[in-house]
């Protein structure tokens, strides 16, 4: 028997459910299909499970902090097995929240993949087939797995997650947000860590910044080996060697991290046969307004190959329920400045365009803002690492096009001023406004 629907929704992580609960709220009848958890990555193998992880690292490295300004507590150490039972608990009520709230909107939730025989139809494995005029691929992507011998000696993160104890000497391999990250977290808990980077370590961040990150990672006892490119790895699991394309080994490792990129979830459910086009990645083109090329298909989230971040899929599905459901027709959304942190030690921070991004697009146009200083607790405690504000602005007007934050509080203060920037802020701005102090915040209005 066919059902009908006015949407039907492929994924429930951010995307897919945002555009699933937006849609129900404007009066469609929804059919959201997902063979796995509710709540996708960010929720279950990501943003959430990372940050509390993150979070356990931060007081790991407060503590430590705590003993250089004269607390006298034995140095810390988690009961791995306790925490990770808290922290998946929390995630289960996530879940169920979740649940909860598509039931109450009316959402039939199938707990199945689909598959797309046509522009209006899907079916699953058990028989269900289900019709809408508007169908919504939000099928996130997964870890990149390499072909090389020895891969299967180490783990990907959506496995990290599950990890019985933590890992003694680990090597992380990659250079972006998800190795850059777990290198300082697992640091943080007290591992070994060595980050095995290909080329450049986080690609697209400023490069002074990215630098200095460096040095602190550094001097918090990581590892960091740039162009290096690991061919194979062998032994056995919890003793694993890394060989590198130039001659060197590295290891031995009780456990090894690749993290080195994410595919999109775009192959064998029917978009090839729709003639659905995508990227050489295998991400589904989609215009500004999540339209794909193939008439009543709609992509969002890191299926497609915009940003891949949380709030920016949760924002394309419920703008794109709007302009389908709510007969908005114009509606889309603003990516022109969106801000994102990588969870590092300490967090880096970034909106709008880097120092080099802004000069190879205004040229002499462009003026630079730096400023460099060490963190009241830190000075306190006789550290002398220093944290990087930098802002990028463009003309006699000094309108803000970039802002860059690495240090302790970034994750939480850069929102505020990524607002602001979105809003239109110049540098004079920052000038005449009132700092709190003392802040890390205020540091961007102190900058000349
Ligand atoms: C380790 C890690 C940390 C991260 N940290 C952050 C962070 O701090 N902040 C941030 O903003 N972003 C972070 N991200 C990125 C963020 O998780 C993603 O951008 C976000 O989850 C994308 O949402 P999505 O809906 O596109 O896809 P997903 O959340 O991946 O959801 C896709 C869903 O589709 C389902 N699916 C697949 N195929 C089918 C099918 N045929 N039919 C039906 N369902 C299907 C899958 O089971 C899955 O549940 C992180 C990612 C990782 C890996
Ligand atoms: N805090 C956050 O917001 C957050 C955290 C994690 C992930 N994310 C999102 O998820 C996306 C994916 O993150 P990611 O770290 O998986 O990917 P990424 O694209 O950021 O980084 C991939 C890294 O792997 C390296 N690499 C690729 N192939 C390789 C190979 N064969 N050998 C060695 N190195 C190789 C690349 O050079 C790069 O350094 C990010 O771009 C980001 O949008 C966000």
């Amino acid at each position: 028997m066919n059902e009908h629907f006015d949407l039907i929704v492929l994924g429930a992580g951010s995307g897919g459910l945002s555009a699933a609960q937006r849609g129900a709220r404007l009066g469609a009848r929804v059919a959201l299909f997902d063979p796995d958890v509710l709540g996708g990555t960010c929720v279950n193998r990501g943003c959430v499970p990372k940050k509390a992880m993150w979070f356990a690292a931060q007081i790991a490295d407060m503590h430590r902090l705590g003993r250089e300004i004269g607390f006298d507590a034995a140095p810390l150490r988690l009961d791995w097995a306790r925490f990770r039972a808290l922290r998946d608990q929390y995630i289960a009520g996530i879940r169920h929240r979740y649940a909860t709230r598509l039931d109450l909107a009316g959402i039939r939730v199938i707990e199945e993949a689909a598959r797309l025989v046509s522009n209006d139809t899907v079916v699953t494995a058990k028989g269900m087939q289900a019709s809408a005029p508007h169908i919504v691929i939000a099928t996130g992507a997964r870890p990149r797995l390499l072909d090389i011998p020895g891969f299967e000696l180490g783990i990907v993160s959506d496995q990290i997650f599950a990890l019985d104890a933590p890992p003694q000497h680990v090597a992380v391999i990659g250079g972006g947000y998800v190795a850059v990250e777990f290198a300082c977290v697992l640091n943080g808990l007290g591992c070994q860590v060595d980050l095995l980077v290909r080329e450049n370590l986080l690609t697209g961040f400023d490069l002074e910044l990215v630098e200095a990150l460096a040095v602190q990672m550094q001097a918090h006892g990581i590892r960091i080996v740039r162009n290096t490119q690991i061919k194979s790895a062998r032994g056995q699991p919890g003793k694993v060697t890394l060989d590198a394309t130039d001659g060197t080994e590295h290891g031995v490792y009780d456990s090894v991290l690749w993290a080195v990129g994410r595919v999109p979830n775009s192959e064998g459910f029917g978009l090839e046969a729709l003639g659905v086009e995508r990227d050489e990645h295998g991400h589904v083109l989609v215009d500004a307004y999540q339209n794909t090329n193939v008439p009543g298909l709609y992509a969002v989230g890191d299926v497609t190959d915009r940003k891949a971040l949380t709030p920016v899929a949760v924002a394309a599905g419920r703008a794109l329920a709007d302009r389908l459901i709510g007969n908005h027709p114009g509606v889309t959304f603003d990516d022109s400045a969106i801000p994102s942190v990588v969870f590092s030690e300490p967090p880096l921070g970034a909106v709008g365009l880097t120092e080099q991004q802004a000069r190879a697009r205004y040229g002499n146009a462009v003026n630079v803002h730096t400023g460099r200083y060490t963190p009241l607790l830190w000075m306190v405690a006789g550290r002398s690492e220093q944290s990087v504000v930098k802002l990028v602005s463009v003309g006699e007007a000094r309108k803000v096009v970039g802002i860059h934050v690495l240090g302790p509080g970034s994750d939480e203060l850069l929102q505020g001023f990524a607002v602001a920037m979105q809003k239109g802020l110049d540098w004079h701005d920052l000038k005449t406004a009132i700092a709190i102090h003392p802040t890390a915040a205020e540091e961007l209005l102190l900058l000349h």
